[in-house]
């Protein structure tokens, strides 16, 4: 069960993809409006290629703990009539976050600071690594972690090894920050639930490891992060977010790398939060943000 952050107990978070079709927002409207919730805030995009529909509404609900069940079942025949996919969700109820870390810690760093400074939304019960050199970084803040070593031969050892620490913890969320192990298609899936990762190049450039060395064999005047959902497939799952920054001939591989942890970490926390705030919307391989 997820804990409920102290932020208002009648905010509700409500996402809903669809065909789109006249009367989609005024049926979502009137059933929220006679369900006695005042919405408060409205977002929605319909894509002009394929003509999906995507909305995104917070709106407030006085008791709403108690009448969520009475809420959600008042909405499913609108969904049923339109054909939504659509999630409920009371903003109380923090998700949980595992993180998953390698050597390199400025990713892990970022997020547990602006958990400690109350800027994520989040619940961290665990950190997860390949290696130890993070413990020394966890302790300050209180999070456990896990070292699971990985080599070949152990991979499919360690991977249930950690599927059982996601399930123990509940964990609703992994987030991928630089860590250097390819998660398997199995592993995804027995997991179930979304995964973020932190590639370090302007995707789909540099697939893979070592993407600054990638880009500085090519001559790159721009290096950049890509904050994407996981799938089986390296380096291709829905983006959530990117940015760059500038580089030139002067700059070296270890140049790259420095500018690049800056870009890394403000991209994956600026995803993870987007997440955390239900803000992501899937349409498939790309994504509909409403930040
Ligand atoms: N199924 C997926 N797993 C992972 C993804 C992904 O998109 N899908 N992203 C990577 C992170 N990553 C780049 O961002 C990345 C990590 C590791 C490698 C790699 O070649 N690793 C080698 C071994 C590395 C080591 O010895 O530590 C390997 O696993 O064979 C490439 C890209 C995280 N996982």
């Amino acid at each position: 069960m997820q804990a409920l952050s102290q932020t208002n107990v009648n905010r509700a978070r409500l996402l809903i993809t669809c065909a789109d079709r006249p009367g989609v927002v005024a049926a979502v409207s009137q059933l929220l409006y006679e369900q006695g919730a005042n919405v408060v805030d409205s977002d929605q995009h319909t894509e002009p290629d394929d003509l999906r529909f995507f909305m995104r509404l917070e709106f407030d609900l006085p008791g709403l703990q108690e009448r969520l069940p009475a809420l959600e079942q008042s909405f499913r025949p609108v969904a049923e009539r339109f054909g939504m996919q659509w999630q409920l969700t009371p903003a109380a109820r923090v998700k949980r976050m595992a993180v998953f870390v390698s050597k390199q810690d400025h990713c892990l760093q970022e997020l547990l600071w602006l958990l400690k400074k109350s800027e994520l939304a989040a619940h961290i019960p665990l950190v997860v690594s390949n290696h130890p050199d993070a413990r020394e970084v966890v302790a300050p803040f209180g999070v456990p972690l896990h070292h699971v070593p990985v080599t070949p031969d152990t991979k499919a050892q360690a991977e249930a090894e950690v599927l059982e620490l996601m399930r123990t913890h509940q964990v609703d969320l992994i987030v991928l920050a630089r860590y250097m192990q390819i998660l398997s298609a199995g592993f995804i899936e027995r997991f179930g639930r979304p995964i973020i990762n932190i590639h370090h190049s302007f995707l789909p450039a540099f697939v893979g490891a070592n993407p600054y060395a990638q880009a500085h064999a090519r001559g790159v005047k721009l290096i950049g992060a890509t904050a994407h959902y996981v799938t089986a497939e390296l380096d291709a799952g829905p983006i959530i977010d990117q940015d760059v920054h500038r580089v030139g001939h002067r700059d070296a591989v270890a140049d790259l790398v420095r500018i690049g942890r800056r870009v890394e970490r403000t991209v994956l926390a600026r995803a993870v939060a987007w997440h955390l705030e239900d803000r992501v919307l899937l349409h498939g391989n790309k994504t509909v943000v409403f930040a």
